[in-house]
Formats: structure tokens, sequence, C-alpha cells
């Protein structure tokens, strides 16, 4: 719990320049609940997260609790086309569940609800006082965010929707390009799997970076060391 409220400019404070760790499971693993998505939370802010970003409501809702640190949110349903927070009930329900920040789907694809981002974001800010981070795929996708009135720039979706390549590492190039289009802060997300790349990421003029597998993955991180092997 905080003991002082997640304004907008302290959540901005706590997170510019520092790390953001994605503390996500997938359905059907076996750490999918949301008493070990704190546990974990718990343990990455031991370990010097700024911010933690988690999926499901009942996640959210545990994080928050557990520690005192921004908790981005998103609700996942699907996993082919605009599932990232893809509608404003899901936006809504998130931000009641006490995220700090709702993470969307920021790309301009038709959104399932058959609003427009410009409008997703307005009536969300009418229900509940939080910030907005886009989840961008393109150059295109951050411009038109921007216009829509989010509060963040995340390049998470590079590579997985058609429009950029799927970089093994992270997209630099599309970072390049964001912080040079757009004045709002841009969040380096998707493959970063070093502590060089996040802080080349920075290097590039990003405003934070959000790792999630290479911290809490556990099964793939594993499957990388065993395929290592001979
Ligand atoms: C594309 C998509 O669905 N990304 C999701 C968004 O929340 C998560 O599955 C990623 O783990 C997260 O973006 C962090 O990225 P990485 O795990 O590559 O460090």
């Amino acid at each position: 719990m905080t003991d002082q409220p997640w304004t907008r400019e302290r959540v901005l404070d706590a997170m510019r320049g520092r790390l953001t760790v994605s503390c996500q499971a997938y359905p059907g693993e076996p750490m999918r609940d949301p008493r070990t998505t704190a546990q974990v939370v718990r343990s990455v802010v031991a370990g010097g997260a700024a911010a933690v970003r988690v999926q499901g409501l009942d996640d959210v809702a545990a994080a928050v609790a557990a520690v005192d640190v921004p908790v981005v949110g998103l609700w996942k349903d699907g996993s082919d086309g605009v599932f990232i927070t893809p509608t404003l009930d899901h936006a809504v329900a998130v931000a009641r569940a006490g995220a700090h920040v709702v993470a969307l789907d920021g790309t301009r694809r038709p959104r399932p609800d058959g609003r427009t981002l410009a409008g997703t974001v307005a009536r969300l800010r009418e229900a509940a006082d939080v910030l907005v981070m886009a989840d961008c795929g393109s150059t295109g996708d951050a411009r038109a965010a921007e216009d829509a009135g989010v509060d963040l720039l995340g390049t998470t979706l590079a590579g997985y929707t058609g429009e950029r390549p799927r970089t093994d590492g992270p997209d630099l190039g599309l970072v390049d390009e964001v912080v040079a289009a757009c004045t709002l802060p841009v969040v380096v997300e998707g493959r970063v799997h070093t502590p060089a790349q996040a802080a080349q990421a920075l290097a590039r003029g990003a405003f934070s970076v959000c790792v999630g597998t290479a911290i809490t993955h556990p099964t793939t991180i594993t499957g990388w060391f065993a395929r290592a092997l001979p």
C-alpha cells in the first residue's frame, strides 16, 4: 500500500531513467497465480525495479497491495490482433483494480468495441485518474497515440503487428524513430534481454525501460540455457 498517492508527477518521477519489470505468467503456466505474481513483484522491487507491469485484474490488485511502486496494469484478452487491454471496459476494469498506469493496445488497428484510441482514452480519464501507456508497434502508431492523448509511448508491440521485423533484442531502430518523432516519454519494452541492452535503450533517449521475460519468465530463460548446451 502506498503512504502517499501515486499522482501523475510521482509516477513519472519514479519511472524516469529507471527499470520497470514486467511480471507475467501466461494462461496454464505453473506461476499463473496472483499470489505468485505478488511474490515476484516484491522480489523485483527488492532488486531495484522502480515500477512493475502486471497482467490480469487479480494480479494488478495483488501487486498494488504488495509493493509501494507504480503498477502498470493491463488485461490481455486473447493472443491475436488487438488483445492488450483491447476495449474501454477492459481499461476501466484495470484502473478500478488499482493500476496507476493503464497499458493498452496503442496501434492503429480497429478495436473490438469499435472505439477509437482517442475516444477510449477520453472515456477512461472520465472514469479514473490514471496515466495511460500506449503499447505501439511502429512510429506511425506512436504518432497517432500521442495525438490520441496518452501519457506514455511503449515499443511493446514492435515485431508483433507486421509493421516491424521481430528483432532478436529490442528494436532500437524504432526507439530512435519514436524519440525523434514524438515528444511524449518513450518506454522501451520488448525483447530487452541483457543489462547492456537496457542501458543502450536509455542512452538512445528513451524515458524508461521495461524488461519482462529475461527477469521473470523462468521457463523461457531455462530454454535459452538448455538450447545452448550440445
Ligand atoms: C507482445 C506482448 O504480448 N507483450 C506483453 C506485454 O505485456 C508481454 O508478454 C511481454 O512479456 C512484455 O511486453 C515484456 O517484454 P519481454 O518479455 O520481451 O521483455
